[in-house]
């Protein structure tokens, strides 16, 4: 799998926009940001939209730019696909006809991938033969991310697709885009600034400020640092990759990960199932014995392995491995002088809340 490496410098007089990128060429990376940090920025110089004078883009060995050598490929020619915020869809056409204009773009011999699997994949081989004006904006957006892919590229860009959607149609959307994950081989860069839609589908994170790289690296290690600016760690928590394990009494379900389980309320999937969850650091104590006599489900040995001042006076982030899985806590200072918690020592994590994302 090739990676995609990056480096742009752009100044917009009021905003500079300075990053090197180097992201994997699997799976979903996620820009994410704070609104202005410059993601769509990036995402656009990615695309060749805008030009950084001294920037360079390639995706393994396929050079979309580089100045120093006088290359830039227009964006007609390079093998990606663009998703934006809203469908921006033909409406002279139907869906069937949108669809076949991301097909048309590629030649048969390259072509990775055929309409009606496309359309099965996103759920829109009922709607085929309608017009975009009567579909809805989740069904809109669906039909645009399947033209997308149909023009077989080698790099799908998305920026903030479920932004302009109500909450009603991302829940409906966001299953398609993690069957998309799970099932395509082609590398997606994702801009959002939503948390969530962040923990449920990306695999690599790209924290940006200002213009600025803040952090890069998979999502579940990003997820976990402590020493990331200050609006980075209000909502800090953790994701675990668990599977499905067993089907207990008093209608729990057994999640597995590297190192421990969890136990949640019964869950319907099938047994293997690989299921993504979000524990906040908010929701987890700390207790130097076993705890005896708690009605918390989940309580797992950890070692610590950092801690840090939060923006809160008063409360500190703690960093810890279950294994080889990081998990946060966030307890005030009090708790951790009181504790004694230092880096090493070992302790009880209880866990209050796991969310399950999917
Ligand atoms: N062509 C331009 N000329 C001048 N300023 C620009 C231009 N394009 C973007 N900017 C500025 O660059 C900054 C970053 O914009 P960008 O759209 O990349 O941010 P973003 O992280 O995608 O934000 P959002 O989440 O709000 O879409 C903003 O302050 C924006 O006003």
């Amino acid at each position: 799998m090739s990676d995609i490496r990056a480096r742009f410098r752009i100044d917009h007089g009021g905003f500079s926009l300075d990053v090197a990128l180097e992201l994997p060429g699997r799976g979903v990376s996620a820009l994410f940001g704070h609104s202005g940090a410059g993601k769509t920025t990036c995402l656009r110089a990615i695309a060749g939209l805008e030009r950084a004078p001294d920037g360079y883009v390639a995706l393994g060995d396929e050079v979309w730019q580089d100045e120093a050598r006088g290359v830039f490929v227009p964006t007609h020619k390079r093998s990606l696909g663009y998703v934006f915020q809203e469908a921006s869809l033909f409406s002279h056409l139907s869906v069937r006809g949108n669809l076949e204009f991301g097909l048309k773009r590629v030649a048969h011999a390259n072509r990775r991938f055929e309409l009606a699997p496309v359309a099965e994949l996103l759920g829109i081989g009922g709607l085929l033969e309608r017009r975009p004006t009567s579909l809805s904006g989740g069904e809109r957006q669906r039909v645009a991310i399947a033209r997308a892919l149909l023009a077989s590229p080698r790099l799908l860009l998305m920026d903030e697709p479920l932004a302009a959607l109500d909450l009603q149609r991302k829940r409906e959307i966001l299953p398609y885009l993690e069957r998309m994950h799970d099932e395509l081989s082609i590398p997606i860069i994702y801009v959002s600034h939503s948390t969530d839609e962040v923990a449920r589908l990306a695999d690599h994170l790209v924290l940006l400020e200002a213009g600025r790289v803040v952090a890069s690296g998979t999502l579940t290690e990003t997820l976990a640092r402590t020493d990331l600016p200050s609006a980075f760690l209000e909502d800090a928590g953790v994701v675990l990759e668990t599977v499905l394990a067993a089907h207990e009494a008093d209608h729990l379900s057994r999640l597995d990960f590297e190192g421990g389980n969890l136990h949640v309320g019964q869950r319907s999937e099938s047994l293997g199932s690989r299921l993504r969850c979000r524990i906040h650091a908010r929701d987890v104590s700390l207790a130097l014995d076993r705890p005896r006599a708690t009605s918390i489900v989940n309580v797992l040995p950890a070692v610590v392995t950092a801690t840090a001042a939060t923006d809160t006076p008063g409360h500190v982030l703690v960093q810890m491995r279950i294994g080889a899985v990081p998990l946060l806590a966030r307890i005030t200072e009090r708790s951790r002088r009181e504790l004694a918690i230092v880096p090493g020592l070992q302790v009880w994590a209880q866990v209050k809340g796991v969310a399950l994302l999917g």
